[in-house]
């Protein structure tokens, strides 16, 4: 097995860290699905009760695959998960932990928010069931729709009776895929909040996703998976400023520009790339068109991949 190698990227430790209980812990987690290379090289990950954590890396990096690892969906090669402090055991996941893969748990389409709950409470051998309901569905603002098929609600409703769910049954871990993933401003705003009172409860969310804005508005923390292991652990802001810091942009000029790097000259038109902060650079030349490059996450990915093979 491959010993773990320290990487000096951590931007900052969890504020949680050692004030709060961790609920969640990963240790040494590795995984390989022969014969391809190793996915899990010695990931360790402990969530702490009262935050939100994304877990972020770019495609293949190993995020479902840790996330199944953390709730026994798959087993380690090597290393270890512990659940309130002791090891993980299905018992444990099914009374402690929420999964939302895709976003959602599964629900029957043909039922009613209620009759979902009080069908999974009825599984899971909730105490008096139809108040608990009753409660969960006003705690995620789903009172309204309580009584209506899924089939006839958004996405976003739905969602948020898999977390109304994850209420229910006193999970203490929700592990959420996208869970903001192709909501309208309303729904994921509902979303952000129920997941931010979910974690001030006491709890702890681990959710992966792409947009920039709801991962910097609801995680206190992001840690990046690159080459098997966590690449770098911090708030967003403090990883963006360290490894993306300027915005690149495209513009297209009318007339021969005295700054950026020239990609392309067409008609008189003039294409050129340089930072956002120095389009003030380009004078009194017209701009056409312009675009921001590669979204700065990606950006943030791509460099602490960079930064990390460097430093192994
Ligand atoms: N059951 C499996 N058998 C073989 N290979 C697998 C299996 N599950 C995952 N992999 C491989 O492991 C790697 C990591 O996959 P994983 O789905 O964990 O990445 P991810 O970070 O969640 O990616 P994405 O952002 O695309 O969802 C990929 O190369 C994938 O093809």
């Amino acid at each position: 097995m491959e010993r773990r190698k320290s990487l000096p990227l951590q931007a900052s430790e969890s504020a949680f860290k050692g004030i709060s209980e961790p609920l969640i812990a990963a240790s040494e987690l590795h995984k390989s699905f022969p014969p391809r290379k190793a996915v899990l090289k010695g990931v360790d990950l402990t969530l702490y009760a009262g935050e939100v954590v994304g877990l972020l890396g770019l495609n293949g990096a190993g995020k479902t695959t840790l996330i199944k690892l953390l709730t026994g969906l798959l087993e380690p090669d090597a290393g270890s998960v512990t659940l309130l402090g002791r090891a993980r055991d299905r018992q444990g996941v099914r009374r402690h932990v929420a999964l939302m893969k895709e976003g959602q748990p599964t629900l029957f389409e043909f039922m009613t928010p209620r009759q979902n709950l009080r069908y999974y409470g009825g599984l899971l051998g909730v105490r008096d069931l139809a108040a608990g309901v009753a409660r969960v569905l006003a705690e995620v603002e789903l009172t309204e729709v309580a009584d209506t098929p899924l089939l006839y609600l958004s996405n976003g409703t739905k969602r948020r009776v898999g977390l109304a769910l994850a209420y229910l049954k006193g999970a203490r871990v929700l592990l959420l895929d996208e869970p903001s993933a192709g909501l309208d401003i309303r729904s994921t705003a509902l979303m952000k909040g129920a997941l931010k009172a979910f974690a001030a409860a006491g709890n702890a969310v681990l959710l992966t996703g792409h947009e920039m804005g709801f991962l910097e508005s609801v995680c206190d923390r992001v840690v990046v998976l690159h080459g098997g292991r966590v690449a770098a652990e911090g708030t967003l802001r403090a990883l963006l400023q360290r490894f993306a810091p300027e915005q690149w942009v495209e513009v297209w000029l009318e007339g021969r520009p005295g700054a950026g790097e020239l990609l392309e000259e067409q008609g008189g038109l003039f294409r050129v790339r340089l930072p956002l902060a120095e389009l003030g650079a380009l004078g009194a030349l017209r701009v056409r068109q312009l675009r921001l490059e590669t979204p700065a996450l990606e950006a943030l990915l791509r460099e602490v991949g960079d930064v990390a093979r460097r430093v192994a």
